[in-house]
């Protein structure tokens, strides 16, 4: 254990990502220690989004690095070179770094449990008794286990993404990366998902989350990054980001969203 607490789970380091000429994230570093809940949030189109999906190698990046619990997973080299690591290790971070996305993204040939247990069994080989087990226990949890044996079209859109999370619990990863979990859904259907999460923070996991939900940040934040035009223009506990923001651009942004 570290002087200044606990070590990192996922560390960003002076990370850049461009898509042909559009630079993306222009030299990004945060980190999100065991047990912290980090929310990214800013306007459309300021890299937040990538910048989870560099996490967990669905993109590649340019140059910086992420590390995973001290190890490093970007890809290896420089510039269009780029490789990624082995796939060993690509699927062990995809695991250990487990997404929720914006649009659920069940398979909607399988039911909702064959949808929980499919990565554990055939990615991970674990004995299919035991996922099982696990998997009906998170659709518990997440307060959907009636709904095991229906299919992903049966379920409302805050069923399926509850669905979602139990599918991404089920790989017992070490830290969760949520992309705007609550966009898609209508807004009450949002809050059976927010309490989800919620529960989730309270049980000390470490999350990475993407939302335009400010009240979601607010309340489940440790610490809230300010993304603008793929830099980090202001970060910080989410007292000071939400009631004492100290650049123009952040203020603006908050007033903007309290606006609409
Ligand atoms: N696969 C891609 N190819 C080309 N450009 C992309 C790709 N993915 C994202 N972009 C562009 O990169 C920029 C950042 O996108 P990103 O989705 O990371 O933003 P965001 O902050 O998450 O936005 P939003 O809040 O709208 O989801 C945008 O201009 C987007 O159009």
């Amino acid at each position: 254990m570290r002087a200044d607490g606990p070590a990192p789970v996922i560390e960003i380091r002076d990370l850049f990502k461009s898509y042909g000429h559009l630079d993306v994230l222009k030299g990004v570093s945060i980190s999100a220690k065991r047990g912290q809940v980090v929310s990214l949030i800013g306007s459309s189109g300021s890299g937040k989004s990538t910048l989870l999906r560099c996490c967990n190698l669905l993109e590649d990046s340019q140059k910086g690095e992420v590390l995973f619990e001290g190890e490093a997973v970007t890809w290896r080299g420089e510039g269009l070179a780029r490789r990624p690591a082995d796939r060993a290790q690509v699927t062990r971070i995809r695991t250990n770094l487990a997404m929720v996305f914006q649009q659920f993204n069940l398979w909607s040939h399988m039911t909702v449990l064959q949808n929980v247990m499919e990565a554990p069994v055939t990615v991970l080989g674990r004995p299919r008794a035991d996922v099982e087990a696990a998997a009906r226990r998170y659709l518990d949890k997440v307060g959907i286990g009636d709904k095991a044996e229906a299919w992903p079209a049966q379920l409302s859109g805050g069923q399926q993404q509850r669905a979602a999370i139990a599918r991404a619990l089920c790989m017992e990863p070490r830290a969760l990366l949520f992309d705007e979990p609550t966009s898609a859904l209508d807004p009450e259907l949002q809050q059976e998902v927010v309490r989800v999460i919620k529960d989730l923070a309270g049980e000390h996991r470490t999350m990475m989350l993407v939302t335009h939900d400010m009240k979601l940040a607010a309340d489940l934040s440790d610490h809230v990054v300010f993304l603008h035009l793929g830099r980090i223009e202001e970060q910080g506990p989410p007292d000071q980001v939400f009631g004492n923001p100290q650049t123009d651009r952040l203020r603006q942004f908050l007033r903007a969203g309290a606006a609409a």
